[in-house]
Formats: structure tokens, C-alpha cells, sequence
């Protein structure tokens, strides 16, 4: 696995394999990488005969009272664990590539308000400016036919085929599944600043979801009511507050109404300072 820093050289390799009638699959991550993060390697080698992944700490998509500064950052690991997985080509840009006239000097890339400014918009107001301007970077940077991220950010996939279909991009967005723990936990790079105690409590927010899914399954239609339930619950299990629990429409996530056939289960709660997400499509 080639390890390139500098979007130059990262050009010349994907060109080269171009040349030669090669497909490209990406997969871009923030690093300190877990089964999560492999198991996209392992859907974008199915999906393309080369696979690059990007480890890439976002400033633009971090609030300033958020843990950017703190965020776990493990390459040499990330490293062994993309090669040992297959991956072909590892780019590792700097804040000075990336951003060469700075983050507050770049031009951003403000994808539809009802899909950006609700849920994780709402709590994390920016936030999705700097996905999909960091996302739409790297698209133009590696150039791939298509491009994984995983279902667990449910809202940023659905933010991202957004961008895609409304600025044309030549790019296939492929969804993965969720990887869990054994216990129901969502994997997550964050899951590394819980506690032992918190560790056990955590799970609970996937079994909430699972249990509002039920109730949907079974023709319940009291949206508001079944959230406020799961809240309450999920306080009194021991988190320490709840951001939000929605049950919204899959693709334009809005609120669900009555009349809806599929729904999105969206949940983030806070343990300490760790903010846990998790949804579930039904
Ligand atoms: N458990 C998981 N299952 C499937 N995909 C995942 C999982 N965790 C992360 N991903 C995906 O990996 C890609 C990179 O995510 P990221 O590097 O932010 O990892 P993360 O573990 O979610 O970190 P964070 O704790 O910051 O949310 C995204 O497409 C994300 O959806
Ligand atoms: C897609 C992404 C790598 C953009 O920084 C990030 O939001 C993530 O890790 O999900
Ligand atoms: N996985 C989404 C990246 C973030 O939390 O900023």
C-alpha cells in the first residue's frame, strides 16, 4: 500500500491506474480506525479494482467548543490496519493541503437546508458545511468512480448523495451496513472515551431504537409519544442527556407522518461529553 501526502503525487498514481482501464473505489475517514471503517475497505474492493482511503481530520466540520484538538489520532495503526485490509493507496494530506488558504477562507459547499439544518445540523449548526466541502475536496482530489461511507451517519450519506445528484458528480455513492460490538453498540471512534461504566450503558441506545422500531412494525403510529418514551428511558438508564430521537422519512428526512411506509430511527445521546449515534431503517 502506497502511503501519499500531497494531492500531486496522489494525481499521477490514480491517473496512471487510469491509463490502464482501472476502476477507483474511496473510502474517506478521520482515522483511528476500527472493524467499521475495514468493513467499507472490504465493500469498496468489491465494488472496484483499486481502493484508496483517506485519513483526514476535518477542522471545517468541528464546532469550536467541539473535541478537534482531542480527537484520537493514530496513524501508524491506521496504517497497518489499511494495508492488512487490502487497501491500495493511503492519503494522509495535512490541514495545509487541504486548506492551503485557510479554513476561514474557503469556499464552501452548502448542501439543501431541510436536509443540513435539522437532526445532527441542528445540534451541530455548520457541521455539514464541512463535510460536504471536505467530502466534495477529496472527491476532486482522488477522482474515484465511487465512494463508501457507512449508514451509521445515516444523515451525512444522505447529505452526500445530495451533493452528488445536485452538482453532477461522476461519483457512485455506495452505503454500508452498520458494524456493531457484540453487545448492539454501534462501533465508533468516539466509543474510546467511555469509561468502563459508561461501556455498559451505552448499548441501551441501539436497544431503544430497536424497540421503537418494533412499535412501528407493529403499526404503531404515535411518533411523538414512542420518542418521548425512548428519551426518558434512555435518561433513566444512566445518559447523561438526549440529544434527539427522531423518526423520520428515509430519504428527505422529515418527520414521518402517518401515511409513510419506511422510516429512519434516528438516535444520539450523550454519555459525559461522548455524544453516541446510532439509527436504525426499517
Ligand atoms: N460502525 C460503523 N459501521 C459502518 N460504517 C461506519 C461505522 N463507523 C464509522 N463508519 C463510517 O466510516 C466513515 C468514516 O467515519 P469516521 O472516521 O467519522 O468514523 P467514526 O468512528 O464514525 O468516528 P466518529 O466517532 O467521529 O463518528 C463514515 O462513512 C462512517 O459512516
Ligand atoms: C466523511 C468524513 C471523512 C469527512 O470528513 C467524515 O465526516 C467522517 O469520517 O464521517
Ligand atoms: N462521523 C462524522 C464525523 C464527525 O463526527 O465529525
Amino acid at each position: 500500500m502506497q502511503v501519499i501526502e500531497t494531492i500531486s503525487k496522489l494525481r499521477l498514481v490514480v491517473q496512471g491506474w487510469k491509463r490502464q482501464g482501472l476502476t477507483v473505489a474511496f473510502v474517506p475517514t478521520m482515522g483511528n480506525l476500527h472493524q467499521g471503517h475495514l468493513s467499507l475497505v472490504d465493500v469498496a474492493k468489491q465494488k472496484a479494482d483499486k481502493v484508496v482511503c483517506s485519513v483526514f481530520v476535518n477542522p471545517l466540520q468541528f464546532g469550536p467548543d467541539e473535541d478537534f484538538d482531542r480527537y484520537p489520532r493514530t496513524f501508524e495503526a491506521d496504517k497497518k490496519l489499511l494495508s492488512e485490509q487490502g487497501a491500495d493507496l493511503l492519503f494522509f494530506p495535512s490541514v495545509q493541503e487541504v486548506y492551503p488558504h485557510g479554513t476561514a477562507q474557503q469556499t464552501l459547499v452548502k448542501v439543501l437546508a431541510s436536509l443540513t439544518e435539522n437532526l445532527e445540523g441542528a445540534v451541530r449548526p455548520g457541521h455539514f458545511d464541512g463535510v460536504s466541502t471536505v467530502v466534495l475536496k477529496l472527491f476532486n482530489m482522488v477522482q474515484p468512480d465511487c465512494a463508501v461511507f457507512g449508514q451509521k451517519d445515516y444523515q451525512q450519506l444522505r447529505v452526500i448523495k445530495m451533493m452528488v445528484e445536485d452538482l453532477s458528480l461522476p461519483i457512485k455513492i455506495i452505503a454500508a451496513p452498520i458494524a456493531r460490538d457484540k453487545n448492539g453498540l454501534a462501533l465508533s471512534s468516539r466509543n474510546q472515551y467511555l469509561s468502563a461504566e459508561q461501556r455498559q450503558i451505552a448499548p441501551k441506545l441501539q436497544v431503544v431504537l430497536q424497540d421503537i422500531a418494533a412499535a412501528l412494525q407493529s403499526g404503531n403510529r404515535d411518533f411523538f409519544a414512542l420518542c418521548e418514551v425512548a428519551q426518558q428511558r434512555l435518561l433513566r438508564e444512566g445518559f447523561d442527556q438526549v440529544d434527539y430521537i427522531e423518526i423520520c422519512q428515509p430519504k428527505t428526512l422529515q418527520k414521518s407522518t402517518d401515511f409513510d411506509q419506511e422510516f429512519v430511527i434516528l438516535g444520539v445521546a450523550r454519555l459525559g461529553t461522548t455524544r453516541l449515534l446510532d439509527n436504525i431503517l426499517i
